[in-house]
């Protein structure tokens, strides 16, 4: 198979049909004309690369746990599981910014709340709240192509599911690879659990991608972003745009970096199929049916993220949290 598409979204109408054509054949493309400028990525990277070289107990004054419920801050390497298995990485979890007196915050909504940020690197806070606010712009751009890719009205998804959109931004550290341990993965194979992924990566690469005909390499494309279709696309679709599995390993032998920004439904709402997009989908990676799972995408996400941090899921459930699936 030939290598992923690069897809200018500048006139989203354009990209429409280039959009179809990548999330039928890989559900993964590379995102160019976007807007978003060189100075605010070389911001961000220079940043989470001064954090991620603090000593770990200064890393560990945002650890997860401090995050309570809202689940943000710092992980270190080991502490996640993909498909059950500890991920070669460490990293940081953002989202949304909300403050105590937000109303999700006051219902005591899961993955709802404040960031949390390192003092020791003062230009991280900064960076990343300018970056959500950029890649929310980027997003919705996107998905106004998908829209008209699926013959729906351009602003079809920006005026019901997102426009409230569930918002979760990571920042991960991948180790060079430990030659003595054999290949360990930074993330094993899995697919994304929302709408969109925006991912930007470093120069090192590492990320590959299941294809019918096998995985490919998704090398670094300097001012790009790699875009992929989650669950919830391929759920809304019937299985006609396909949310597709792919895995990291950093063979590169420096440090790699990478930033994936999660772009997903509103967490009250439930993602029933869409409108007059009734294609049939084949038999999933996995064997999940998608479609077989019913209420609102906040419980299925807080169902997944469950799975790559049992810890945390049990300290929500001490704290009473409503809907956990
Ligand atoms: O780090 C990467 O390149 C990809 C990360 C990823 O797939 C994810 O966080 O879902
Ligand atoms: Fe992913």
């Amino acid at each position: 198979m030939d290598a992923l598409p690069v897809i200018d979204i500048s006139d989203p109408a354009v990209a429409a049909p280039q959009i179809e054509a990548a999330c039928r054949r890989s559900g993964f493309f590379y995102v160019t004309g976007h807007g978003v400028p060189a100075e605010l990525t070389g911001r961000l990277d220079a940043a989470a690369r001064a954090f991620f070289a603090l000593p770990e107990p200064d890393k560990l004054e945002i650890a997860m746990a401090r995050g309570g419920r809202a689940w943000r801050g710092f992980f270190p390497v080991g502490a996640e599981l993909t498909s059950g298995v500890p991920d070669r990485k460490e990293g940081v979890y953002f989202g949304t910014e909300l403050g105590p007196d937000a109303p999700q915050v006051r219902a005591g909504l899961p993955l709802h709340g404040a960031n949390l940020f390192p003092r020791q690197v003062p230009d991280l806070r900064p960076a990343v709240l300018e970056y959500l606010d950029r890649l929310t712009g980027v997003a919705q751009a996107v998905l106004r192509g998908v829209a008209l890719s699926l013959g729906l009205p351009g602003d079809y998804f920006a005026t019901s599911y997102t426009a409230d959109p569930t918002i979760l931004f990571r920042i991960f550290h991948y180790p060079p690879d430990d030659p003595g341990k054999g290949g360990e993965w930074g993330v094993g194979e899995h697919t994304d659990y929302g709408l969109l992924t925006l991912l930007l990566q470093d120069g090192n690469g590492g990320l590959q991608v299941r294809t019918p005909d096998g995985w490919l390499d998704a090398p670094p494309i300097p001012g790009t972003f790699v875009c992929n279709i989650g669950d919830m696309l391929d759920r809304m679709t019937g299985g006609w745009y396909r949310s597709t599995p792919h895995r990291v390993r950093n063979l590169s032998g420096n440090e790699r970096l990478s930033f994936p920004f999660f772009f997903d439904p509103d967490f009250n709402q439930e993602v029933p199929p869409l409108p007059a997009t009734g294609h049939a989908g084949g038999q999933r990676w996995d064997g999940q049916d998608l479609r077989a799972f019913t209420g609102t995408y906040g419980e299925y996400l807080v169902g997944k993220v469950g799975k790559v941090f049992p810890e945390l899921i049990a300290e929500t459930r001490h704290q009473e949290a409503p809907n956990l699936g």
